[in-house]
């Protein structure tokens, strides 16, 4: 058999980073019953998931402060991502990748759910084990993206984020909840496990032994268990909780220039020294740092 191995990092913080570059032909040796299947390709997968129809993912930029909204929108369906839906997901970041002004990101949703996972309709249309392995490749390399966008993410969470919508929690940066949050790592009760980061993400939020319990019991997390595990940034109010949330994140940015917020996020995300000083180079003595040099700035 053709094992080409998946060539990943173990990055310093104890996140796989996995790059692939294989042509179509390699194979990847799973340890589970030795399947294995091709590498997909992205834009293939893409081409066979857009089929996939139900609800939509939309973006809209606001240039006047450099933050995105990412809106999951499939209320009549509890916000379950359709095929369709998760290539627009992917799109988005994609989008959000080129955006040179931009600051920071909100994922949230319309309606009372964050987000109830797989579409099941397009569950079952992809319930031949290759289906699920090309959708873990194209789910995974969006929220891996996400993670490591120079801007700075947050997800909302108000109502349910079960399955796939619970890992989706975990792929930002921060994360605002409403007194409804529940997050449910549901998978082992449908016969699978993660399939879009979130198991690697979860370990890393909460370490391993709290991790496994979460996913081998199934159980929903209650915003008081949330905040316990440390993965409670702020709460919002369920109805005004977008305004709220732009709020937050703009504190957080608005008195930054561009450049210096995402140094700041490629400093967290990097994993060696060499790394920082490669990111501090690229901002030193540039024009925010001789503009605050010029200003005598006293930190008082
Ligand atoms: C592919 C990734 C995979 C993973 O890696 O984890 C998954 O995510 S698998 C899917 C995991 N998610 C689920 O199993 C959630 C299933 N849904 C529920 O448990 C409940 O619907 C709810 C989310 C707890 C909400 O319950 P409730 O408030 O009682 O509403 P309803 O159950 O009546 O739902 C309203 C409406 O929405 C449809 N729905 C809800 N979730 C999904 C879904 N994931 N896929 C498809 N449709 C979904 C539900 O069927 C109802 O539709 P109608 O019957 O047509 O009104």
């Amino acid at each position: 058999m053709n094992v080409i191995k998946l060539v990943s990092r173990l990055r310093g913080d104890g996140v796989f980073r996995a790059t692939r570059g294989f042509s179509s032909e390699t194979t990847i040796k799973t340890n589970y019953e030795n399947i294995s299947w091709p590498e997909p390709e992205i834009e293939d997968v893409k081409k066979q998931l857009r089929e996939l129809e139900g609800g939509r993912v939309t973006l809209y930029k606001d240039e006047t402060n450099g933050i995105a909204q990412l809106c999951i929108d499939h209320v009549e369906k509890k916000n379950s991502l359709s095929g369709k839906m998760m290539v627009e997901f992917h799109e988005a970041i994609s989008t959000l990748e080129k955006w040179e002004t931009g600051k920071g990101v909100l994922l949230f949703s319309k309606g009372d759910t964050f987000c109830s996972g797989g579409y099941l309709e397009t569950v079952k249309a992809l319930s031949a084990p290759e289906g699920g392995f090309r959708m873990s490749a194209l789910m995974q390399d969006a929220v891996m993206r996400l993670r490591n966008l120079p801007l700075i993410s947050v997800a909302v969470i108000h109502g349910q984020a079960l399955g796939g919508g619970a890992e989706l929690t975990l792929c930002t940066d921060f994360r605002l909840c409403t007194p409804k949050s529940e997050i449910g790592f549901v998978q082992a009760r449908m016969g699978i496990t993660t399939g879009w980061g979130g198991g690697l993400l979860l370990k890393k939020l909460v370490g391993h032994p709290k991790a496994l319990d979460i996913m081998l019991t199934s159980r929903r997390l209650k915003l008081d268990e949330i905040k316990a595990l440390g993965l409670v940034d702020g709460i919002v109010n369920p109805d005004g909780r977008l305004n709220e949330s732009s709020q937050w994140l703009n504190s957080k940015v608005e008195h930054l220039p561009v450049s210096v917020v995402h140094a700041v996020k490629k400093n967290v995300l990097s994993s060696s020294f060499y790394e920082e000083r490669q990111i501090f180079g690229g901002v030193w003595g540039g024009p925010s740092h001789l503009e605050k040099l010029a200003q005598n700035i006293k930190h008082n």
